[in-house]
Parts: structure tokens; C-alpha cells; sequence
């Protein structure tokens, strides 16, 4: 199986824990979110299961009710760099709003992080989708949801266009010839848009990736035709099989359709695992990840999707509350889902938060157990890969020491890293920059004019 159809994981750093009750467990880490060490303990077992990636989510606005996680937690950048320097092979992924950044500053960031690790970074690209993040950046309204796409359409086509600045080799340092830049190699963007003004070029050489792997994790109508335009992975949070199985068809067809090879956007399914050695152990741990959950971490959880709604102030056990337009504007895709199931299954608004307000679903038994259900949804065609989330602390250590081994034996994960770069973990191919690019195009039509095939 070649590495662009093996199995891919990735595991997300989640510090004190996902969810609003996790960290009231006996072993979570208080300050976990802004732990350098266990930040870097867990990058490296990561490294150690061989994963893909690490990846570490953020959003730019809290409030007194905000997750755990959120109240207090790097910024990923900063903590990725970090992570660069302990660890030699792994991807390291981070999230970015294109809503909220400029897109200079951002290329910058990204071909630096891209430079420090030698070809690991990958950018995660949202939107944001709180309505408060606006205040926190001069500015009286949150951008509406189509508009925040098109917007990220364009921010991307001026990255892409900016990561171009230089052609390979640019930097020649020829000290004899007294030549450090090779002339004709560096190139202004002179991009004007709907949004953005950017004249380049950026004044960071060519990363060892071309550009770092794009993911993408909006799952509205909007997110999933940007992810098929744009980008290499997709995060999604599957309920079921069926359900990751339909989503990943769509986005297939949705990236053929754009006219590219769906074989190079690759689904990511939101997961998490309890491993135990006998179905006892498997019921204690799975009841103690239980016990960590709240009716009110559960309706927190849910309202995240709604622009961090407070759904506490309504009877639990009446319908599902009258639907608000501004709902939409949020996590559209989330939001959609949720309402699709009230509607179908007439839920109340406590059935409502059980099923959607948790952290990730979990495949649960002895570590074969866990690696079949992963195998079937892989070579089902529901997933390219998983990102993993911690259920309980120390499952995924036990995760890598257990599962990993069996998926290794079975064939279909990785043994050993064979590249050292993000996209060679992917198999995907370095992008060639536009303007070297645009000679071979040139070249190659000059030759087909001057020896035109027999007719
Ligand atoms: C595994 C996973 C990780 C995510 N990480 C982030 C993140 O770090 N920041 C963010 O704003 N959204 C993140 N999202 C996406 C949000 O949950 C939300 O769906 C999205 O921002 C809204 O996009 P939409 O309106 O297109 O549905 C993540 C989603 C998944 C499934």
C-alpha cells in the first residue's frame, strides 16, 4: 500500500482535557493547556506511534462559561515552534483564522514554521465562528458566514501566491561572484481583490514544502466546496459509519468536480479511544470517561456550535428550542446537523445535548477490538485517516503502545517514518512555484509549435 493510500492519523493536543468536565479527572493536568511539558511528552509519543501529525485547535474568543481548554491555552505558533525543536519527524498542524489575520503575516508565520521544522507545518484553515471574536479585533460585527468563504478563497489565493515569492534556488550567496540574490527570482504578487491588497514579495525564501498542508474543518455547504477548491485534508466529526461514509462521497465528488484528484483531499474522522485488556476493564474506563460528563457541560458543549448559545435557560425536557436565524452564521455545518436530527427524531432539548454535547465518539474494547473497527471504517472508504483525541489521560499512550503495533502488523500503518516532510508522511507532492512553472508551460508550447505532431 503506498504511503498516499495508507492509513493516516493525526492526534490532537488537547491540554487539561476535551470537554467542560475533563479536567475534574484525578490525572488530568490543571495548567495542562499551557504545559510546555506535557505538550512535549505527548508530541513525542505521537512521534513514537509514528502519527502524521499533532494538531492544536484555537479560536480567539472566550467568556467565564468557555470550555476548560479554551480558558487558558498557547497560541499555536508559538507552541508548534516549540514542539519543532523536540521532534524530528512528525507533522505539526495548527489552526489559523482567515478572518482575523492578515495574510502577509500569516504566509510569514507558516514558511517560518515550515523553515524551523524542515517541512513539517500544516496550517488548519477556519473562519471562526463566534460572533464576539469581532470586539476582540477593532470590530463592531462578525463577517457573515458566506462572506467569511469567499473572503478565505481569496486570503488563500494571496498565501499561496505570496509562499511563490521566491523561486527555488533564489539565494545563490555566490561570495566569488559577489551575487546573493539570483536576478529574476523574486517576484511581487500585485494582488488586488474583493478583500485584499497585497503587493509582496514576502520576505521569507521557499519553504522545503512549496506551501504547508492546507486542512480545512468547516462542514457547511461553504466549508466543504472551499475544502474541495483548496485544501489537502478535511476534519470531520462522524457520528457513525454511515454518516462518515456519506461525507467523505460528497467531498469526493466535490473535489472531482473542481477538477481535481480526490485522491488528494484526505478525510480526517474526529475520534476517540478507550482501550482496555478484558471488557470489564473496557466498562470501568468507559464508565469513568461517563462520569465526567455533565447535563450542564453537556448543554455548554452543545451551544459551542450556536455562537456559545445558553441553552441552560430552557426546559430540558421540552422540545428542542424555536430556531434563531443568527444560528446559522456560527458553525453552520454543525448547526445544520443538529437541527436535521431534531427535526427527524422530535428530540427534546436533554436528548439534544446527550447526543451532540460530548466530546468526540469513542471506539472502545481490547486494543484488536479498537484496530478493527478502524480498519473497517478505513477500508470501508468512511475515512482517509483519524484524528485522535485523548478520552481518558494516558489512553493514548496506551493507544500507541497497543493499537499502533497491531495496525503495523496488519499492514496498513506505517512501521517507520520514510520521509521527514508533512506532505512526504501524506504522500503528497510538493507544489511547483508558479513562475518556474510558468517557463515549462512556455518552454514546453514553444517546442510543440516548432515540432508539431504528424497529423
Ligand atoms: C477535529 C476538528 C477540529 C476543529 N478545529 C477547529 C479549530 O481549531 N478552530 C475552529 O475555528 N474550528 C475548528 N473546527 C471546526 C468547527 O468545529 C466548526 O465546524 C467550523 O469552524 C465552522 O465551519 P462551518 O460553518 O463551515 O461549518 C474543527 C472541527 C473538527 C471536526
Amino acid at each position: 500500500m503506498g504511503v498516499k493510500n495508507g492509513l493516516k492519523l493525526g492526534f490532537i493536543l488537547h491540554g487539561v482535557g476535551r470537554g467542560w468536565d475533563s479536567w475534574r479527572h484525578p490525572e488530568a493536568v490543571i495548567d495542562g493547556s499551557t504545559n510546555i511539558d506535557l505538550y512535549v511528552k505527548q508530541a513525542k509519543i505521537a512521534e513514537k506511534g509514528k502519527f502524521d501529525f499533532v494538531f492544536v485547535a484555537d479560536s480567539l474568543h472566550i467568556d467565564e462559561r468557555s470550555m476548560p481548554h479554551y480558558l487558558s491555552r498557547f497560541e499555536p505558533a508559538t507552541i508548534l515552534s516549540a514542539l519543532a525543536m523536540v521532534t524530528q519527524h512528525i507533522g505539526l498542524v495548527g489552526t489559523f483564522s482567515v478572518s482575523y489575520t492578515e495574510p502577509f503575516n500569516l504566509a510569514r508565520q507558516f514558511a517560518s514554521l515550515d523553515k524551523l521544522s524542515r517541512g513539517r507545518a500544516g496550517w488548519n484553515v477556519v473562519t471562526s465562528w463566534l460572533e464576539g471574536t469581532a470586539a476582540n479585533f477593532s470590530r463592531d460585527h462578525h463577517i457573515g458566514h458566506g462572506e467569511r468563504y469567499r473572503l478565505a478563497n481569496e486570503y488563500v489565493q494571496v498565501v499561496k501566491g505570496l509562499w511563490d515569492s521566491y523561486e527555488p534556488g533564489a539565494i545563490v550567496g555566490d561570495k566569488q561572484g559577489g551575487v546573493f540574490l539570483k536576478p529574476g527570482t523574486l517576484h511581487q504578487l500585485n494582488h488586488k481583490g474583493e478583500f485584499f491588497s497585497v503587493r509582496g514579495p514576502l520576505n521569507l525564501d521557499r519553504m522545503p514544502q512549496g506551501h504547508p498542508v492546507l486542512f480545512q474543518a468547516g462542514n457547511s455547504d461553504d466549508g466543504r466546496a472551499f475544502a474541495a477548491a483548496n485544501a489537502d485534508a478535511i476534519f470531520s466529526l462522524p457520528r457513525n459509519k454511515e454518516a462518515a461514509f456519506a461525507y467523505r462521497a460528497d467531498l469526493r465528488e466535490r473535489t472531482a468536480a473542481a477538477g481535481r484528484d480526490p485522491d488528494t483531499l484526505f478525510v480526517f474522522g474526529g475520534i476517540s479511544t478507550i482501550v482496555g485488556s478484558t471488557r470489564e476493564e473496557v466498562q470501568r474506563l468507559s464508565a469513568e470517561r461517563n462520569s465526567y460528563a455533565s447535563i450542564e457541560g453537556a448543554l455548554l458543549s452543545l451551544g459551542q456550535s450556536f455562537n456559545d448559545y445558553d441553552f441552560s435557560q430552557h426546559d430540558l425536557d421540552a422540545p428542542f428550542p424555536a430556531v434563531k436565524e443568527e444560528w446559522l452564521s456560527s458553525s453552520q455545518g454543525n448547526v445544520k446537523t443538529v437541527l436535521a436530527a431534531v427535526e427527524q427524531d422530535k428530540l427534546t432539548l436533554r436528548e439534544t445535548a446527550l447526543r451532540f454535547g460530548k466530546p468526540m465518539d469513542s471506539f472502545e474494547g481490547s486494543p484488536e477490538e479498537v484496530a478493527d473497527q478502524l480498519q473497517d471504517w478505513f477500508e470501508s472508504g468512511a475515512v482517509d485517516g483519524f484524528m485522535l483525541g485523548e478520552s481518558l489521560p494516558g489512553q493514548f499512550e496506551i493507544f500507541v503502545e497497543q493499537v499502533v503495533p497491531i495496525l503495523q502488523a496488519r499492514g496498513l500503518f506505517r512501521s517507520d517514518y520514510s520521509s521527514d516532510t508533512l506532505r512526504g508522511h501524506l504522500g503528497l507532492a510538493v507544489p511547483e512555484n508558479r513562475y518556474v512553472a510558468q517557463r515549462h508551460n512556455a518552454a514546453e508550447t514553444d517546442v510543440a509549435r516548432k515540432e508539431p505532431a504528424n497529423a
